[in-house]
């Protein structure tokens, strides 16, 4: 059975600290739902996830599952962590060292007095669900790093607990098995249904097992979307930023008729009509793009819609992509080619392609 969760205008004021480590933060996560909360170290994601869990005692606003009030401090409510019936899992591998895989996963079976029959069932399916069904009795200290997250995946899951809360759980794995845990990941929540709050700093990580992300700094939330959502309509400038645009060039709107005209400073190329009335007045604004959204050609090729002569000034060859630096009347931005054979030359001019749809507007 999976719950609703729902974060209300929640506070974390640590004693003798000026700047609250989380500051009015609301977030409804429905049955079922993962939610990933993304954001730098020190945002206040994990002070977020703890409060969750009764770990961390917030000064303000509450949170309920599934209607119940757990944290209320203006009103002297706080459920123990223990009563909450909560699954988690954390960045260190949490396992029983002297136990089997088994004994691992039956151990909060057995603290919750279930039947033999019934721990061997849940036991079982709950190793089915993680993949390790043929690693039973074996010791957990025989086991690689991402066998025993999935150790301890199935151990939080085995109980079938409300909520399912990890935080970076894939840290301490290297590169490839971060990847696959991550993968395999998703799959396995989705399949057991649980709800699921997911902290995380990689935005690889929160896009690929997010239904929805959070996205957090300075302990205050900024925004919260499908990935797709935020990947296309980032609130501001850190998160477009923060989810990987890296190129941000200055850019201008004249007032035409109402209505704004986006260029580029230097260019008289039009990109884009705006009609954001903010965006008109402020004039001078920043245009965020992503490398892998633009396409660059020879200068020599066919036209495009928006397209503007720019100079490669560095090109940075990445094996299966090439990252290329271009110089657009004197601003940089990168540009990225998918390929293992990259076409241009540092000093080429070349014809960079305008991702009209796919570029943010933002005030200075
Ligand atoms: N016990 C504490 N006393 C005082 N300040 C604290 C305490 N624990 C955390 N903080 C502060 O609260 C803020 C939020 O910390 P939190 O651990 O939630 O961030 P985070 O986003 O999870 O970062 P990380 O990814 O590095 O864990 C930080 O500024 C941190 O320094």
């Amino acid at each position: 059975m999976s719950s609703k969760l729902v974060i209300d205008s929640l506070m974390k004021h640590y004693p003798n600290v000026s700047r609250p480590a989380i500051n009015k933060v609301s977030i409804t996560i429905e049955a079922g739902e993962i939610l990933a909360l993304l954001g730098p170290s020190g945002c206040g994601k994990t002070t977020t996830l703890r409060s969750v869990a009764g770990l961390e005692q917030p000064t303000g606003g509450t949170i309920s599952i599934d209607g119940i009030v757990v944290n209320d401090p203006a009103n002297g409510i706080f459920v123990q962590p223990q009563r909450r019936n909560l699954g988690m899992v954390f960045q260190s591998y949490a396992v029983w060292p002297h136990m089997t895989v088994r004994e691992n996963v039956a151990y909060p079976l057995l603290a919750r007095k279930a039947s033999a029959k019934e721990i061997r069932s849940k036991v079982d399916e709950a190793l089915e669900l993680v993949g390790l069904s043929d690693y039973i009795d074996r010791p957990v200290v025989a086991l690689s790093g991402g066998q025993m997250q999935r150790v301890a995946l199935a151990r939080s899951l085995s109980y079938k607990p409300r909520l399912l809360l990890l935080d970076e759980p894939l840290s301490n794995l290297d590169a490839k098995l971060r990847i696959r845990l991550r993968d395999d990941l998703r799959k396995i929540i989705k399949e057991a249904g649980v709800t699921a709050l997911y902290v995380t700093h990689d935005q690889a990580e929160a896009v690929v097992l997010g239904d929805r992300i959070g996205v957090m700094r300075d302990g205050e939330l900024l925004q919260i979307d499908t990935p797709l959502g935020l990947y296309n309509n980032p609130a501001n400038s850190f998160i477009a930023n923060f989810t990987g645009a890296e190129a941000v060039l200055n850019g201008v709107i004249e007032p035409v008729g109402g209505r704004g005209v986006l260029r580029l400073v230097g260019s008289d190329e039009q990109i884009k009509l705006i009609d954001d009335e903010q965006l008109i007045k402020a004039r001078n604004v920043k245009i965020s793009i992503r490398p892998e959204n633009v396409s660059i050609n020879s200068v020599t090729e066919g036209g495009h819609a928006v397209a503007f002569v720019g100079n490669i000034v560095d090109r940075q060859y990445q094996g299966t992509q090439t990252l290329y630096s271009v110089d657009l009347y004197g601003q940089r931005m990168d540009i990225l080619e998918l390929g293992t054979s990259p076409r241009f030359q540092s000093g080429e001019a070349v014809k960079v392609n305008f991702p009209i749809d796919n570029c943010s507007v933002f005030i200075n």
